[in-house]
């Protein structure tokens, strides 16, 4: 069976330089899963047109700069990671070779064989955040237990973060103290009902 070597990070947006290449559907859906988790993200969206409803999400959003262009690869300069969601196959397989090129982490979108990174499902409750993949297998999947985790995952877990973060500094002692105290006190949390 073919494994799972995907590596999760927490990219901080709001002081990377995105590109989204496409203003279409597929664009509006994943500049609203961006902004709906970082809405100080810092995208440009390059298109050669736009749908109504991106332009409004993006006056919304002071950080979102839409350009009128067809693509082309200088449009790949000074940027962190690039989206490409274009309705014409053969601009998004450009964007993906010339992004290669470039050393530059590329997402086509819906083409998992085109996509050095995949955007997931993402839970936010304050300051947890939790990000759902299914190795590219299943979007519905990731969908449904977002779902399912945004139900059970408390309101109040950011408070206990929170708390947990002001006890942490009142802990005297060595790195290893705090440690030991750290998980004597959130033992519960995992604790098997009998
Ligand atoms: C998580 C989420 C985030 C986002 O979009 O930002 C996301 N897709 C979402 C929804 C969704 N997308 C599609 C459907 C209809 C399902 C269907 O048709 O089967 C639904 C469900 C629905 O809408 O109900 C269409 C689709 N998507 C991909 C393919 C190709 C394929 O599967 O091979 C096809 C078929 C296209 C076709 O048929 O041509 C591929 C990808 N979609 C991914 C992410 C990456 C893998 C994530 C992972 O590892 O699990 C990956 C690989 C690339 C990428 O785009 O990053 C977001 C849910 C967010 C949320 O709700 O929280
Ligand atoms: N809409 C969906 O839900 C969906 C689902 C699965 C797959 N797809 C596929 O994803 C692709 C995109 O779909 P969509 O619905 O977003 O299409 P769309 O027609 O709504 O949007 C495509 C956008 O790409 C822009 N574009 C085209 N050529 C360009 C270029 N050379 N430079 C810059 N921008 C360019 C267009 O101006 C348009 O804004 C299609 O190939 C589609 O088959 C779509």
């Amino acid at each position: 069976m073919e494994r799972n070597e995907l590596y999760p990070m927490f990219l901080k947006v709001n002081q990377l330089d995105v590109l989204i290449v496409g203003g279409g559907n597929v664009g509006l859906e994943k500049l609203s899963f961006l902004l709906k988790s970082s809405p100080n993200a810092n995208v440009d969206v390059i298109s050669i047109d736009f749908l109504d409803e991106l332009k409004t999400l993006a006056n919304q959003h002071p950080h979102v700069n839409l350009i009128q262009k067809a693509y082309d690869i200088s449009d790949l300069e000074q940027r962190h990671f690039v989206i490409g969601c274009t309705d014409n196959l053969d601009v998004n397989l450009q964007i993906n070779q010339d992004a290669k090129a470039k050393h530059l982490l590329v997402n086509i979108a819906d083409t998992p064989d085109q996509c050095d990174f995949y955007l997931g499902g993402i839970v936010t409750k304050g300051h947890v955040k939790i990000a759902i993949s299914t190795n590219g297998k299943s979007p519905t999947t990731a969908k449904r237990l977002r779902q399912l985790f945004e139900e059970v995952i408390p309101e109040n877990i950011t408070e206990l973060v929170s708390n947990l973060n002001l006890y942490r500094k009142t802990l005297k002692g060595d790195f290893q103290n705090k440690v030991d105290e750290m998980n004597k006190i959130t033992e519960g949390f995992v604790s098997k009902k009998k």
